[in-house]
């Protein structure tokens, strides 16, 4: 057995990019269910957007150099020649000394440049009294602006969210070739673990917390999430239930047991999983120390610490990585705010520590409060918006430093 050899949070970052590879499955997947999806091929823009030039405002096609000098104290004039209707074609161009209606989104007629917003002139009888000058190329989108033929609109690896389909939508590609979600199966361990739905708990039982809370990161991060159940401290039936849900997962997750006690299982079941088996047992980290990494075939497995704390933060830091790697795109970093901290926090020095906190908003400024509790409790992670890192190096954070915070979702 290999018996806690910590490995610093960065060596441990490495070797999940080492040992993780993609799954590269691609199937088709229409566009209306592609959320979330990783793009299995780059995506060239087909056409222009937009494929005509469009105004962006309410207004008037004009001559950017027919309104030089135009102002409220000495308005400039122009003639109006007509109107531009949504979806059409403007009638006629404009010359020199003529100005053409035209709404938010419709097409500019050839020989304008420039756009003067109705806030800033007046038509009265076809006659526009403009009280304002505008430069060649305002408040109009031109050909292929937002997206040029022949560019790279998406790359191939990158997670579809919702701008992402906005995009596909944009060049009619209604269904895209995307890599097979990685299915996740978990199975939490404890003699005194209970279902969830137990009305009532027996002197040392406790519900199964870590399956819902495990299982909601899953499927916040987009995934398919096979709840195996509990399983209680016996290594043949771990090692039975935890093979029978690996055949049909691509990656496993196990909670409880993964420390040194003599009940502690997960480890020796881990490794008989397959090869090349446990490359993490331990990590110099608070909360999560007694953290297990595995992999089976190209299958990982993940053995997090029974506390429901520890493991949901051990799955945010390290199982998404894991999953974002697995499901064939890049890793998404967690989200990051800065916010000031209100007291100081000492840290032991060789161990990153990773500090729970509530953020408020004060005199335009963000404060950082820490939420103290011993690691496993749940309550802390409850009160907390996000956790901020003390690096293994620091001693500490002192109380006024800007630092950058994890959030929540
Ligand atoms: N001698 C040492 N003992 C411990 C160490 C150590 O380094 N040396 N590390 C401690 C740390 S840190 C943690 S974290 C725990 C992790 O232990 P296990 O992963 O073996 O977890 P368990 O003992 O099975 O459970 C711990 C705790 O969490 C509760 N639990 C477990 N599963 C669930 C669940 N699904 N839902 C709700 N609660 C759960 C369990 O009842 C225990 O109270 O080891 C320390 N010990
Ligand atoms: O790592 Mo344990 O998670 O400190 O409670």
């Amino acid at each position: 057995m290999k018996f806690f050899q910590v490995k610093s949070v960065e060596e441990t970052q490495k070797l999940i990019h080492k040992m993780v590879k993609p799954l590269t499955e691609a199937i088709t997947m229409p566009l209306d269910h592609a959320l979330h999806f990783v793009l299995a091929e780059d995506i060239t823009v087909r056409e222009n957007v937009p494929n005509f030039r469009r105004s962006s405002v309410d207004g008037y096609a004009v001559r950017a150099k027919d309104t030089f000098g135009s102002s409220e104290s000495m308005p400039g004039f122009l003639t109006v020649v007509g109107e531009v209707k949504m979806g059409q074609v403007p009638e006629r161009p404009i010359q020199s000394g003529e100005a053409m209606y035209v709404p938010t989104g419709g097409m500019l007629p050839d020989g304008s440049d420039a756009v003067v917003m109705i806030e800033h002139c007046e038509e009265i009888s076809h006659l526009l009294n403009l009280y304002r000058q505008v430069a060649p190329g305002e408040n109009l989108i031109s050909i292929g602006e937002d997206l040029k033929e022949g560019a790279v609109l998406l790359a191939k690896g990158t997670k579809l969210r919702a701008q992402e389909i906005g995009a596909l939508a944009s060049q009619g590609i209604h269904q895209v070739s995307v890599w097979r979600k990685p299915v996740v199966g978990y199975l939490s361990s404890g003699d005194e673990i209970v279902p969830m739905e137990s009305p009532d708990l027996r002197m040392g039982e406790v519900r199964d917390m870590n399956g819902a809370t495990i299982g909601s990161l899953v499927k916040q991060w987009g995934l398919d999430f096979i709840y195996g159940g509990i399983v209680e401290d016996s290594r043949d039936e771990l090692e039975r239930r935890a093979r029978e849900l690996l055949d049909i997962s691509d990656c496993l997750i196990l909670t409880g047991g993964s420390s040194v006690g003599t009940k502690d299982y997960s480890v020796e079941v881990i490794e008989a999983l397959g090869d090349p088996g446990v490359y993490v047992h331990g990590i110099s980290i608070k909360p999560g120390k007694p953290t297990i990494l595995s992999q089976a075939g190209i299958k990982p497995i993940i053995g997090l610490p029974g506390h429901p704390a520890s493991a949901m933060i051990i799955f945010s830091l390290f199982g998404k990585p894991i999953l974002d790697i697995l499901g064939g795109g890049s890793v998404n970093h967690l989200r990051l705010t800065f916010a000031k901290v209100t007291k100081n926090i000492p840290s032991a020095p060789g161990r990153t520590d990773y500090i729970r906190i509530r953020l408020f908003e004060e005199n335009n400024e963000w404060y950082a409060e820490p939420i103290l509790g011993k690691s496993g409790l749940i309550s802390t992670l409850v009160k907390s918006d996000g956790m901020l890192e003390i690096a293994s190096e620091s001693e500490g954070i002192h109380k006024g430093e800007r630092v950058p915070v994890i959030l929540f979702q």
